[in-house]
Parts: structure tokens; C-alpha cells; sequence
């Protein structure tokens, strides 16, 4: 990785938070390193980056205690010099993000786009990353992939109905999520300041909080994250490219 240069093209990074232990899903090793369709999850997303011409480097952030990240890479001798590790997983997604950002702070420039990606999300591909990419290049805040909601929506009290909740204007958030270096560490140190980095489930929520609007790009179902058991083989549908 080389030093930040003077520039006035921002190139673009991605930063993989893959600290978790998936506990939702439950599986023997930590979900990103669980095989799907033959490769271990967080291959899919780190070949995605790999193969887009766009992408400068990547960045995956897991714990310090990982003990899978070494013998996963010695399979990948392709991904030798267009991934690096960093171990600075913290205690949430968005704390394992910060400590990311703030580890990777000598290779990267202020304006430069960082795309931030859940190992947990396999059906990234490169045309959604391309969209993600065209969409912002100008703006001025940054955004992120997200789906509109198609469902009826419900509150609830237990298992008893609470109200039905308008849909209008409502999105599930995806990732990559792609914000300026400078602004997303901002962000997430405000939001870290005001003891809410443990809260927030994604980085948009720490830029909404300065009270910027991100943009929302279409996503993909294919692009769904893989959290619950049942999950495993509709990721693996999508990824035999049987959808
Ligand atoms: N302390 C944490 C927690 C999550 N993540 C990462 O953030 C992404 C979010 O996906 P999620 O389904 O929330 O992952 P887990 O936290 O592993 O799942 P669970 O909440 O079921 O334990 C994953 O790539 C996960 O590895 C992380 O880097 N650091
Ligand atoms: C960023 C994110 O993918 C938004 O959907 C996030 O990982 C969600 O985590 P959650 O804890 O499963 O909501």
C-alpha cells in the first residue's frame, strides 16, 4: 500500500467489517468463513472488489483473536496485493468499522470513498458496485445501496398486531455503503462522542446524525444478508446462479 498522495481524482476503497460471530445464524465457525455454494463467505465480496477495476484496495477488518483470516488468505495467493487485514475488530459492526477506518488512516486520503461491505452480504456483484459507484462520483454526502419495501408493515406487541405501518418512503439498508474517508470518520467519532456507536446498525445512520441525507441507490434481493439459518440456502440459490 502506498502513502497518500497529492490528488484530485479520489480513488475508492473497500473496508470489510468481518469481526462478527454470526450468533444469529449459529453455525460451528463464525459465519464469514462458513462455506456457501463451495467458497467461504467473505470470498465472494473480497473477488467482487478484486475484479473491479474501480476498487484501489481492500480492507477487512476482523478481531484480534481471529483464527481463520491467515490460513483463509494462504487459499488466495490472487488477493495477495489487493487485500490487507487489519486486527481491530471491535465489540460492534460499526465500532469494528471506526477502529478500520482509523487503522488504515497512512494509505488513504481525506476525499478519498470509502465503500464499507458486510462479509455477511455474498450476492454483492460487480454490477451493483458499479451502479453504487456511477451514482455518487459527484455527490456531495455519499450514500448507500438500499431496497425499497414491498411488504405490508407491522408494529407489534409480542405476536399481537400494535398498527400497520405506512410503507411510503420506507428502505431496507444494504451495503456497500460509500462515504468520503474524512466525513465517515467524523461521523462515526460523533457518533462514538455521543456513547450511540454501539446503537447504530449502519454507517449512514452516524452521517444522518450530522444531519446529512445520504443518497439511496437501488440494490438487489440478491444482495440480501445472509443473518438466520434459513438464510444459508437462499444465498446459495443465488450464488449457483439459480435465482
Ligand atoms: N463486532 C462486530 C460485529 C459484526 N461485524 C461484521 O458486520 C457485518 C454485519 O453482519 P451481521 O449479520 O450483523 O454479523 P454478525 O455480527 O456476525 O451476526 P450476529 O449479529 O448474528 O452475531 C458482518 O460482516 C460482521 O462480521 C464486525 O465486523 N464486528
Ligand atoms: C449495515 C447493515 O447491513 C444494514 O442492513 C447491517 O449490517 C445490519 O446489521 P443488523 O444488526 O443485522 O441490522
Amino acid at each position: 500500500m502506498s502513502a497518500p498522495i497529492s490528488q484530485n481524482t479520489a480513488r475508492h476503497f473497500a473496508l470489510i467489517p468481518a469481526a462478527g460471530v454470526g450468533a444469529r445464524l449459529g453455525g460451528a465457525i463464525p459465519k464469514q468463513y462458513m462455506p456457501l455454494a463451495g467458497k467461504p463467505m467473505l470470498q465472494y465480496a473480497l473477488d467482487t472488489f478484486a475484479g473491479n477495476a474501480a476498487i484501489a484496495h481492500t480492507f477487512i477488518v476482523v478481531s484480534a483473536a481471529d483464527g481463520y483470516i491467515g490460513d483463509f488468505l494462504a487459499t488466495q495467493p490472487q488477493l495477495a496485493d489487493k487485500v490487507t487485514v487489519v486486527r481491530h475488530g471491535g465489540e460492534t459492526r460499526q465500532e469494528s468499522v471506526r477502529n478500520g477506518l482509523l487503522a488504515i488512516r497512512a494509505h488513504i486520503a481525506d476525499n478519498d470513498w470509502v465503500l464499507v461491505h458486510d462479509a455477511a452480504r455474498p450476492g454483492l456483484n460487480d454490477a451493483l458496485l458499479d451502479r453504487l459507484i456511477a451514482a455518487l462520483h459527484d455527490d456531495d454526502v455519499g450514500g448507500l445501496l438500499a431496497l425499497p419495501i414491498v411488504d405490508t408493515l407491522k408494529r407489534s406487541n409480542a405476536s399481537r398486531v400494535l398498527e400497520t405501518v405506512p410503507r411510503n418512503g420506507l428502505w431496507a439498508a444494504q451495503t456497500p455503503q460509500m462515504f468520503r474517508y474524512a466525513l465517515l470518520q467524523r461521523a462515526l467519532d460523533a457518533a462514538q462522542l455521543q456513547g450511540r456507536v454501539g446503537d447504530i446498525t449502519d454507517d449512514a445512520s452516524a452521517v444522518e446524525m450530522l444531519g446529512l441525507q445520504p443518497k439511496l441507490v437501488e440494490g438487489s434481493p440478491r444482495n440480501f444478508k445472509v443473518t438466520l439459518a434459513h438464510d444459508v440456502a437462499l444465498a446459495e440459490l443465488f450464488l449457483q446462479g439459480q435465482e
